[in-house]
């Protein structure tokens, strides 16, 4: 393949870029971590829902020969914030050229040397524990052909057979105080794998091709893959050999039939069931390896047939990405947000992992896999803009913002709910030290277990309580979203005739930043709750209460107008205490706001 005269020119600055690029992390300031890159195992990732990663793979011999050179690189393994930097050369119409750095942050960047065992264990081993507790744990690897999708899925999928029954025996050994060796590798758990391929609309089976498979959503919502053929596996090797399978005749017929591999989405699903708890529900590993990524340019030369198909990968694959991110949106954010899964068979395939009323965990990995040769900087730009949206901040939930969401409970408050709920069920078998946070990650068996532990209780009544328990979390995310947007369209309604630029401001930050809004709600709750204070300690003293009402009456229409100068002062308000201290304090901080005090610069 010979390089155009761009790309020639290009490949002759090499000097310059390694240069530039040395420079560049030379006087980087990086933020060096305390947790040495050794210990860190990803579990800081356990309270997301979605965790994005990118890996660089090494340029290949041949890339190398040709004279192609790198021009992506990561932050060093020690820093505390994961980041990808993709540069590239800026012409100037006058001067030298300069280079350019565009970043992208992510929750784990693997840099070229990183080791297949490294990705797995930071990025894909946590989706173990929740299969195996019957929730949902989905990996997708995503990029541009070429860039190390199938390397680093099939290395990641033969780590998980190799684990996935030790994790399974472990679980066993913890429940019943047995030794490791005393348990087989099916003890308790039924494991059944599929390996089929999506390209188009059209599904078909790699463990029996070419039976074409159709996805679909029966009347009771839940997701088919009709005479899609399930294997039932005993051990590591047995799954082993059926990855191996199913990606080795994808790769025969990849290149038989002019390179389909690049083309499909490729999915190993692992359902597993607990066999000691019938009543609980079936996990699912959904392991992918999505079809590579074409841009206009690549499908210039395509037939008619390959033209629709990738216009196919490229709505699968931008349904895919809207439905991540909007699941991750719809649990902070202050609108309604559509997760919009039918708008491709993909998505339609993984609905569970996107169901905001699901009743069980789910987590989703994504690893976006670059080719870091300078060459492709544009093909590594478009894939990074694709994932990097996907990583979505969760504002941390708490108890005085969200009190009936048992993820902000500790263990007090849950023993009392369950006391509350039940009478049979002994908070102290339950959740003996559990905060809520930690119930929710209680593998659904383990919950029924304990719940028949005490007297009376049976497996149905068991498993309608833990259903009765994350009832509360699936309504407490459309309550959190109900509050908040009661809390915006109180800030739109206090301030509808005024129009000013600091009011917007305000406004539009608190829209697009969970975090304010959860201080400015958590900020109005308070004082609220002081209001309500005051009125209790002034009861007997109807003059001071008077008083009081009429002062609150302009406090809040002060505050009202001065929303966050307000939030600032009810610190020093509160600080007085109530009653009789805090009216006189409230009383000073009128008259110092209607003699007009900037209490910012205060
Ligand atoms: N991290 C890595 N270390 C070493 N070699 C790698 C790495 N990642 C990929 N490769 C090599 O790069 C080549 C392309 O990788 P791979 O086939 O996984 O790409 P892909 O993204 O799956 O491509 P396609 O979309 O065409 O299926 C292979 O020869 C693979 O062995």
């Amino acid at each position: 393949m010979t390089f155009t005269a761009a790309e020639e020119k290009l490949l002759s600055q090499r000097d310059f870029v390694e240069r530039q690029i040395a420079k560049f992390h030379a006087t980087a300031n990086f933020k060096v971590s305390d947790v040495s890159p050794e210990d860190e195992t990803g579990n800081g990732d356990d309270d997301r829902d979605v965790v994005v990663c990118v890996r660089v793979r090494p340029l290949l011999e041949g890339e190398t020969q040709r004279g192609l050179f790198p021009a992506v690189t990561t932050t060093p393994a020690n820093t505390t914030e994961d980041k990808i930097f993709v540069h590239s050369v800026e012409k100037k119409v006058t001067g030298l050229p300069r280079l350019a750095t565009k970043d992208f942050g992510v929750d784990h960047a693997f840099g070229q040397t990183s080791l297949n065992e490294e990705v797995y264990q930071k990025a894909a081993r946590s989706l173990i524990p929740i299969a195996l507790g019957g929730g949902v744990g989905s990996l997708f690897a995503s990029g541009q052909t070429g860039s190390g999708k199938t390397h680093t899925m099939t290395a990641i999928e033969n780590m998980i057979a190799r684990d996935l029954f030790q994790f399974a025996r472990e679980y066993r050994c913890q429940q019943d105080g047995l030794k490791l060796e005393d348990v087989s590798d099916s003890a308790d758990f039924e494991y059944r794998a599929s390996f089929f391929e999506l390209l188009g609309n059209k599904a078909r089976d790699l463990l029996n091709y070419p039976t074409e498979v159709s996805i679909l959503e029966d009347v009771l919502g839940q997701v088919q893959v009709v005479g899609v053929t399930e294997e039932q596996v005993k051990t590591p090797d047995e799954l082993t050999s059926i990855i191996s399978r199913g990606s080795s005749f994808r790769k025969t017929i990849g290149t038989a039939k002019n390179d389909t591999s690049s083309r499909s989405h490729a999915i190993c699903r692992i359902k597993i069931k607990n066999l000691r708890r019938l009543e609980a529900e079936e996990g699912v590993l959904y392991l992918l390896d999505l079809a590579g990524s074409e841009s206009a340019s690549d499908s210039r030369n395509h037939d008619k047939e390959r033209m629709q198909e990738s216009v196919e990968i490229n709505k699968s694959l931008t349904t895919l990405k809207d439905c991540i991110r909007n699941r991750a949106l719809a649990v902070v954010s202050t609108k309604h947000i559509h997760i919009p899964y039918r708008n491709s068979k993909l998505t339609v395939l993984l609905k569970s992992a996107f169901e905001l009323s699901s009743v069980r965990a789910c987590k989703t990995v994504v690893i976006a896999t670059i080719n870091p040769n300078i060459l492709d900087t544009n093909h590594s730009l478009n894939t990074l803009r694709y994932v990097s949206p996907l990583k979505v901040e969760v504002p941390p939930i708490t108890e005085a913002a969200s009190p009936n969401d048992p993820v902000s409970w500790s263990n007090t408050k849950l023993q009392e709910w369950v006391k509350q709920n039940s009478t049979q069920i002994d908070p102290a078998v339950l959740c003996p030290t559990e905060t809520g946070k930690q119930l929710l990650k209680l593998p659904e068996a383990t919950f029924i277990d304990r719940c028949c532990e005490c007297p009376g209780v049976s497996p149905v009544a068991a498993k309608k309580f833990y259903t009765k328990f994350w009832r509360l979390v699936v309504l407490a995310r459309t309550k959190i979203r109900q509050d908040r947007e009661d809390a915006l369209q109180s800030v739109v309604d206090s301030r509808k005739k005024a129009n000013d630029a600091e009011y917007l401001e305000f406004l539009e930050r608190l829209k697009s930043d969970p975090q304010a809004l959860a201080r400015w709600m958590e900020s109005r709750r308070r004082y609220e709750e002081y209001e309500k204070r005051v009125e209790e300690d002034l009861k007997d003293n109807p003059v001071l209460l008077a008083h009081f009402k009429e002062e609150r009456k302009q406090a809040r229409e002060w505050r009202e107008e001065n929303l966050e100068k307000a939030d600032l002062i009810i610190d020093q308000i509160l600080e007085k205490g109530s009653g009789r201290e805090a009216v006189v304090a409230m009383a000073e901080v009128l008259k110092k706001v209607k003699e007009g005090a900037d209490f910012l610069s205060e």
